[in-house]
């Protein structure tokens, strides 16, 4: 039998399947999620210059880099949240690997989005599931809101009561973790709740429910609008930090050329 990774490096390499870059690069200006001010606040991302060729290192180039578990493109464990506190392999470095592997749905949410505070329902994923098929157990559900495309402020959209950002109401983020089983939840814009999320019952109920099924959150992606609403193979791999609740990473979709 033909092994089947074989099968996937030919696919690459004549085009038949394509490698999209889901990730937004990571800056100083990379933007972190602003928590009321009696919280900790995450660090900004510095990128510090050891030496470019020159008297620090003639021959080499190298940064020091610091920044916040959860900032820009970035992956959330289930030790992120109370309610995935006590579970199993539930940090970035314990968690099983052959879950940085999975398909993915994409639910397209841009038109709906053009209201800052959209909350996806399971009215629209049970419309998504009577167009596509019933959402797998283990995918990750990838929401598109286009909110990768807004530069500046725009992203962030920040008002004076905090963000207000699109993202999934708590009852459809039940009903993905206890009725489809999913891996994931992931979003475009900074955090997988909506910026309003804290409002909710329970309060960011994204974190709350897929973080105590040991599930993942991936956030500030890009370019959903390159991925199918089925079909797209996701790579996320956290970097493995010791005891971590979560990493920037690369997150990449292979996906079928028509
Ligand atoms: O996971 C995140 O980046 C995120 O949204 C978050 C981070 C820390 C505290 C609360 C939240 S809600
Ligand atoms: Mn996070």
């Amino acid at each position: 039998m033909t092994n089947p990774l074989t099968l996937l490096v030919s696919a690459l390499g004549s085009g038949v399947v394509e490698v999209v870059d889901l990730t937004q690069t990571l800056r100083e200006d990379s933007p972190t999620i602003v928590l009321p001010p009696e919280f900790g606040a995450s660090a900004p991302v510095r990128i510090e210059r050891i030496s470019r060729y020159d008297a620090n290192g003639p021959a080499w180039y190298w940064n020091n880099l610091s920044f916040g578990e959860h900032t820009g493109t970035h992956f959330d464990a289930p030790v992120h949240w109370f309610t995935g506190r006590d579970l199993p392999l539930n940090t970035v470095d314990t968690l099983p690997v052959a879950d940085m592997i999975a398909p993915a749905c994409v639910i397209d949410c841009s038109v709906e989005s053009a209201d800052p505070d959209f909350l996806l329902t399971i009215a629209h994923v049970e419309a998504w599931e009577a167009k596509h098929g019933r959402i797998p157990a283990r995918a990750w559900v990838l929401m598109r809101s286009d909110w990768s495309k807004r530069q500046g402020a725009a992203y962030a959209n920040l008002r004076d009561d905090g963000a207000h950002t699109p993202g999934p109401d708590a009852a459809v983020m039940r009903w993905l973790v206890e009725e489809r089983g999913i891996l994931g939840f992931g979003t475009e814009t900074i955090g997988t709740d909506a910026g309003q999320g804290g409002h909710l019952t329970p309060p960011y109920p994204a974190h709350h429910y897929l973080h105590g099924a040991g599930r993942y959150g991936l956030q500030c992606l890009a370019a959903l609008d390159r991925l199918p609403p089925t079909g797209a193979v996701i790579l996320a791999a956290p970097l493995k930090v010791h005891e971590g609740s979560g990493s920037p990473l690369r997150v990449l979709a292979l996906i079928p050329k028509e």
